[in-house]
């Protein structure tokens, strides 16, 4: 049998009394230059290397790795963009706390495996300087009150970087979404369906050399944040809304044992796992305002890629995976041809949409965005606007109650489907901040 984390059995508390001021809509002091440190660069954390590379404004002062090919090669591509060759740290699990130590440094991105994020995120605001976290923040219902509370008390930043909330589907979504489009919202639908066996192939470094063991782990939903971050903005969450409680259930867990011994030998180290994460999950949240959402994980049976993007309103219904809108209510069909439009058909053709919806954001930095790529340019714009908000004192458009309330999903789905899925309230990370939190705002560069 598998324990429940200790941590879940602090989710019924009360709210937690402040330890410093509320973070909502933090403003830091302008910087002039954002001077950077990374913990962790493998596959995640090296394409922010190079994205950084080519920002203005910034500096890469220091990069820190426990692997010494992949902290060379970071430190390799610096040095051939003609840039000051970046201090290196290495040599054990806790080399990068010398490297907080620095007092030239305002950032660290972290993207390391997720049992590293809130440890090394709450070390970062510790030491004076501004937390940018890998998905999820934190793997317990208790580092994520930890990571909060640094934040309070420090008045620093801890961003969960949630690339996908830079996509140009989901930057277009949220645009309609608050000129109304859609009515009023009702339920929207999110998930990380992506097939990640053949990770388990990657032993001794990469990503499956850490993530394989989590679906030995915990059973619920591993990775919530890429489709429930965009959801979660359209709806305004913890600014006017919040997640109320979940419920969650999982299908057998068979396909990772069935790839082990269809891919290894019968005496490998995959073949000696038992695997408990279902390989499907679904859960679902219910809203302080009524809201429902559908969240799902599944990176293991045969299928194509989704994140669900579906966001369901009073006059109609965008969805992704493929692009398609049906509403009641079209723009481009007002007074007599309205009746021409019908919501039982899909619009598959995104064009005229994108003409008319492209979040302003986009339209400006799109083109710049998609020549750098990194997930058709999310990322790229993602880590711009970081920098943008943290050189023109602006508020990031994600914070650490964000990051903290899209992650417990991990923690709050294996509690329920371990109970029967009996529903799970969600700690409210804000302490009531967000019934006056202001919406995110509809930003230009
Ligand atoms: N947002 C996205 O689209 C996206 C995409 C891929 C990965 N990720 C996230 O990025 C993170 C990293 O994933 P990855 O695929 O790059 O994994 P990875 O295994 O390739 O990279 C992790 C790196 O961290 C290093 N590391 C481990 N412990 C360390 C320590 N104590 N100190 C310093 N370095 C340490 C490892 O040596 C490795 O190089 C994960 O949280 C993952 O979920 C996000």
């Amino acid at each position: 049998g598998l324990a429940l984390p200790t941590s879940a059995k602090t989710v019924k508390m009360p709210p937690k009394p402040h330890l410093g001021k509320s973070v909502m809509g933090l403003v830091s002091p302008k910087l002039d230059i954002v001077r950077v440190g990374f913990i962790g660069v493998g596959q995640r954390g090296y394409g922010h290397v190079k994205h950084f590379c080519h920002l203005d404004g910034v500096e890469i002062k220091a990069i820190c790795d426990t692997h010494q090919t992949v902290l060379d090669r970071a430190i390799e591509f610096v040095v051939e963009q003609d840039l000051p060759k970046p201090t290196a740290y290495t040599g054990s699990e806790h080399a990068y706390q010398e490297m907080l130590k620095r007092d030239d440094i305002d950032i660290v991105i972290i993207s390391t495996p997720w049992e590293w994020h809130a440890p090394m995120g709450i070390d970062t605001m510790e030491n004076g300087k501004h937390a940018f976290v890998e998905v999820p923040l934190a793997m317990s219902v208790e580092e994520c009150w930890q990571i909060v509370d640094t934040a309070e008390r420090t008045q620093k930043n801890c961003m969960m970087m949630e690339n996908v909330n830079y996509g140009r589907d989901e930057l277009m979504v949220l645009n309609m979404v608050r000129q109304g489009v859609f009515g009023d919202l009702l339920h929207g639908e999110a998930a990380y369906i992506h097939e990640l066996r053949w990770q388990m192939k990657e032993l001794d470094h990469k990503t499956g050399s850490w993530r394989t063991h989590w679906h030995t782990k915990r059973n619920g939903n591993l990775y919530p944040t890429h489709g429930l971050g965009p959801v979660s903005q359209y709806m305004n969450i913890n600014r006017g809304d919040r997640f109320d409680y979940l419920t969650s259930m999982s299908s057998p867990a068979l396909g990772r044992a069935l790839y082990a011994q269809r891919e290894f030998p019968a005496d490998h180290e995959r073949n000696q796992l038992e695997f408990v994460n279902g390989d499907m999950n679904t859960s679902l949240i219910k809203t302080v305002k009524g809201r429902t959402i559908m969240v799902q994980h599944d990176t293991t049976t045969p299928r194509p890629y989704s994140r669900h993007n579906l966001i369901q309103g009073t006059n109609g219904v965008f969805a992704g995976f493929p692009n398609r809108i049906a509403l009641e209510q079209s723009p481009f069909n007002q007074g007599e041809q309205a009746s021409a439009e019908s919501f039982h058909r899909w619009d598959m053709d995104m064009t005229r949409w994108y003409d008319k919806y492209d979040h302003p954001l986009w339209q400006q930095m799109g083109q710049e965005a998609e020549r750098n790529g990194g997930h058709g340019g999310m990322d790229f714009l993602m880590l711009w606007r970081m920098v943008y908000c943290l050189r023109n004192g602006e508020a990031l458009d994600q914070d650490v109650y964000d990051g903290a309330a899209w992650s417990v999903v991990n923690i709050l789905s294996e509690e329920s489907v371990n109970n029967r899925s009996n529903s799970v309230t969600f700690p409210d990370f804000t302490r009531g901040a967000w019934k006056t939190g202001k919406p995110l705002g509809i930003v230009g560069a």
